[in-house]
């Protein structure tokens, strides 16, 4: 009896001791799930990859009406923290700015920036502070030369009114003289340097972008399992191939002319952007100092940074409103009368013009609102970090939703309508309501705003000074429409053709 109240008290013992290991075990999951934000129920291993389709920043938007405007997700085996309002990114991006300035460890991001170099993906570093400070500088540096970004905005702008003119009113997709122009701006701006449409190199640049665009959609999915590339019948091989050997001959272009700068390199004839950076790098060798970020491969890459973040959202960005303008034709005579109320007879539109322009500026802030050339941003916690009473480790991935952001109905009054008068105060001047973010927020916001601000004003309003638009839609065609976006570098209106008929001014 002895031995078997013993063996009672035995059981007794192992039991009480294994109830409360249980309870501990659900006192620590309960508390790590409450320091974890809400999100939907995810799938075992892709987690919610499926159901996030093409339309990605629309269904987590959708999300975050449900669970809050701090979602949980995974994308694979990689957990991401979606933020989707004004607010969240206040406390994150700018209250924490640091600690949200990393940069989210995507597979393609680190075949794009050749292992983190260059500016747009690199991690929060020295590196990265210095190559973002230097770019911003050569470009205010620039503005005494030839290189100046106004009077190349200027001069793209006159060159695509004269190639839209060649359409002599017929129904075309004018994507291909857009990017043209564009791509003259950059190129003009790093190198000094434009194109013309039959230029081989040209041609190479946008067959490049094109397939870089097209597979980087169809290969989101392996960003959160890059095994994926490796296997040959999946369809993925073939993308990443492409995709390499895009970035390959991107490389190859801006190589070639980092070439023929060097061999021609004259410091009392700045001819662009690619020149300051030489010449850095040449002040730094000859004085002996510490080289820094300021050698060939991080030249290279903050280089291709400036032409991967800066033409495809700004082509993106024009192509909307190009979009928008002929979906909703309303819109053009608003525009157009404020254009032929400031400019005289025959005057060509230039960035000069830009402040006297408020309705044309605000009309392009509405369309990059509705648009969101960038929805998604991935940033990553430089560092162990608490949101909210939320626990995020260090390199916990931190998605920046500018689509939810731009179609929240406690900044914008319907939010799904086209109103460009919300940009403009009491006195008609261009006001900007702190939501507005298609270029970010924080220390890691777009270094080209500035600069693709005026090119889209100067651009938009250069159109619809020369021309008013409607879109051809193919008998039997179904109208295009704003779902039909595709998401690659940028979001991307559907192919589309319109009418460019020249206006009498
Ligand atoms: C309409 C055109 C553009 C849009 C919508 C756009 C949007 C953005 C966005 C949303 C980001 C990420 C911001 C963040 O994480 O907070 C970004 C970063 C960046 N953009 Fe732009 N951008 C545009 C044009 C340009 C141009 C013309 C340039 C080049 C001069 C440029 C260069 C960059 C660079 C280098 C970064 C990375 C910044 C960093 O990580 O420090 N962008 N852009």
């Amino acid at each position: 009896m002895a031995f078997l109240s013993l063996d009672l008290r035995e059981e007794y013992w192992t039991s009480l001791l294994l109830l409360a290991v249980l309870l501990l075990w659900l006192y620590i999951w309960q508390s790590g799930k409450k320091s974890w934000p809400p999100g939907p129920p995810a799938w075992p291993i892709v987690g919610h990859l499926p159901r996030l389709g093409q339309r990605s920043h629309v269904n987590l938007t959708e999300w975050s009406k449900k669970y809050g405007d701090i979602v949980a997700v995974r994308f694979g085996s990689e957990d991401v923290v979606v933020l989707n309002s004004y607010r969240a990114f206040k406390e994150a991006f700018v209250d924490r700015g640091a600690e949200f300035a990393g940069k989210a460890s995507l597979p393609l991001a680190k075949m794009f920036s050749n292992n983190g170099k260059g500016i747009t993906f690199a991690s929060y570093s020295e590196a990265w502070r210095e190559q973002r400070k230097f770019v911003l500088r050569a470009i205010r540096l620039l503005q005494n030369t030839p290189s100046n970004s106004e009077t190349i905005i200027n001069r793209e702008a006159a060159t695509l009114v004269t190639s839209l003119l060649r359409h002599r009113g017929e129904p075309s997709n004018i994507q291909s003289d857009v990017a043209l122009s564009i791509f003259n701006v950059t190129c003009s701006l790093v190198f000094g340097q434009r194109f013309d449409y039959d230029n081989v190199d040209f041609k190479q640049f946008v067959s490049s972008m094109n397939r870089i665009s097209v597979n980087l959609g169809s290969l989101g999915l392996s960003n959160a399992f890059p095994l994926l590339g490796k296997i040959p019948f999946l369809g993925f091989r073939d993308a990443y191939e492409s995709l390499e050997s895009a970035f390959e001959e991107l490389r190859r272009f801006i190589a070639n002319q980092v070439h023929e700068h060097r061999q021609t390199l004259d410091p009392n004839d700045i001819r662009g952007l690619l020149d300051v950076f030489l010449l850095e790098i040449q002040r730094r060798t000859d004085s002996g100092e510490d080289a820094g970020s300021f050698t060939d491969d991080q030249m290279m890459q903050t280089v291709f940074d400036v032409f991967i973040a800066g033409v495809e959202t700004t082509l993106s960005a024009f192509m909307w409103l190009v979009f928008y303008a002929a979906r909703f034709p309303a819109l053009q005579p608003t525009v157009q009368e404020e254009l032929d109320r400031v400019l005289m007879r025959g005057e060509s539109v230039s960035a000069a013009h830009r402040r006297s322009l408020p309705v044309t500026e605000a009309t392009v802030m509405e369309v990059l609102r509705l648009a969101t050339p960038s929805p998604l941003n991935f940033r990553a916690t430089t560092c162990d970090v608490t949101l909210r009473g939320y626990r995020l480790p260090e390199g916990t991935w931190a998605l920046m939703n500018c689509w939810a952001v731009h179609r929240d109905p406690q900044q914008w009054t319907q939010p799904d309508t086209f109103a460009f008068t919300r940009f403009l105060d009491k006195e008609g001047r261009v006001t900007t309501p702190p939501a507005w973010r298609p270029f970010g927020i924080g220390r890691r916001a777009c270094l080209g705003e500035q600069l693709a601000r005026t090119q889209l004003v100067v651009f938009f309003a250069a159109l619809l000074r020369n021309f008013s638009l409607s879109l051809h839609v193919p008998e039997g065609a179904p109208l295009p429409s704003v779902e039909d976006a595709v998401l690659g570098v940028a979001l991307m209106p559907a192919a589309f053709q319109v009418r460019a008929i020249p206006r009498q001014i």
